[in-house]
C-alpha cells in the first residue's frame, strides 16, 4: 500500500485523498508536523528535498507534487479508468486543467491569500482582481460541460476542487460565476468519499486559518 505523508487541511493533500477515494485506493497516511518543522528533518528530506506534502513513497518511488502523484496514481493503479483517460487529445484537455489549476489559479489564490494568513499583510486587492480572472476563465471552460475536462469526473475536477473550496473559507466570491457554482455541486455530490477526503481536511484549514487570523 503506498504511503502519503501529509497534513489534512492542505489543499494538494486533499486532491490525493480524493483520488485515491475515487480509484477505491488505500493509503497509508502519514502525518506530517509540518509546524514543527518536520519536513526539514534529513529523514524527510531524503523523500522530498523540496520539502513539501502531499509526497508519495510507493513500491521504491518518492514523488511530490500533487498533480504528478494523482496522475501516476490512476496510471498504476486505475488503468483505463475516465479520471485520467488514455485517449490523447482527452487526457490533453485534462492535463491542461491541472496546468491551470497550479499555474494560475491556486497560485494566484498563494499570491493573495497567504501572505495575509502567514505574514499579517492586508488583502491586496490587484491580487484579489487576478483570481477573479482566474475564476472567469475556469466559468468559461466550464460552459456547456458537466465537469472541467468534458462529461466525465477526472483528476482535473479533484485537483481544481480542492483548491476551489478552500476559497470558502476566505472573502472570495467563487459562486456568483454560474457555471462554477453548477460545477462545485456537482463534483461535490459525485466525488467518491468527497466528505470523508475533502471536506474534513476543509474544516482543520479553515481552523487554522481562524486560529491565525484571530491574532
Ligand atoms: N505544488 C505543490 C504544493 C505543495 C505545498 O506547497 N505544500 C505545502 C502545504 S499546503 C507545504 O508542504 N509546505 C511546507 C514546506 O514547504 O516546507 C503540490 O501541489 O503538491
Amino acid at each position: 500500500m503506498p504511503d502519503l505523508y501529509y497534513v489534512p487541511g492542505s489543499p494538494p493533500c486533499r486532491a490525493v485523498l480524493l483520488t485515491a477515494k475515487a480509484l477505491n485506493l488505500n493509503l497509508n497516511l502519514k502525518l506530517v508536523d509540518l509546524h514543527g518543522g518536520e519536513q526539514l528533518k534529513p529523514e524527510y528530506l531524503k523523500l522530498n528535498p523540496q520539502h513539501t506534502v502531499p509526497t508519495l513513497v510507493d513500491d521504491g518511488l518518492s514523488i511530490w507534487e500533487s498533480r504528478a502523484i494523482i496522475t501516476y496514481l490512476v496510471n498504476k493503479y486505475g488503468k483505463g479508468s475516465p479520471l485520467y483517460p488514455e485517449d490523447p487529445k482527452a487526457r490533453a484537455l485534462v492535463d491542461q486543467r491541472l496546468y491551470f489549476d497550479i499555474g494560475t489559479l491556486y497560485q494566484r489564490f498563494s499570491d493573495f491569500f497567504y501572505p495575509q494568513l502567514f505574514g499579517g499583510a492586508p488583502a491586496d486587492p490587484s491580487k484579489l482582481a487576478k483570481i477573479e480572472e482566474a475564476l472567469k476563465y475556469l466559468d468559461t471552460f466550464l460552459e456547456g460541460q458537466k465537469y472541467a475536462a468534458g462529461p466525465n469526473l477526472t483528476v482535473a475536477d479533484l485537483s481544481l476542487i480542492a483548491s476551489v473550496s478552500s476559497f470558502e473559507v476566505t472573502d472570495i466570491d467563487f459562486k456568483k460565476y454560474p457555471n462554477v457554482k453548477r460545477w462545485y455541486e456537482t463534483v461535490k455530490s459525485t466525488a467518491p468519499g468527497y466528505q470523508e477526503a475533502n471536506e474534513k481536511g476543509l474544516e482543520a484549514f479553515k481552523h487554522l486559518v481562524d486560529s491565525l487570523m484571530k491574532k
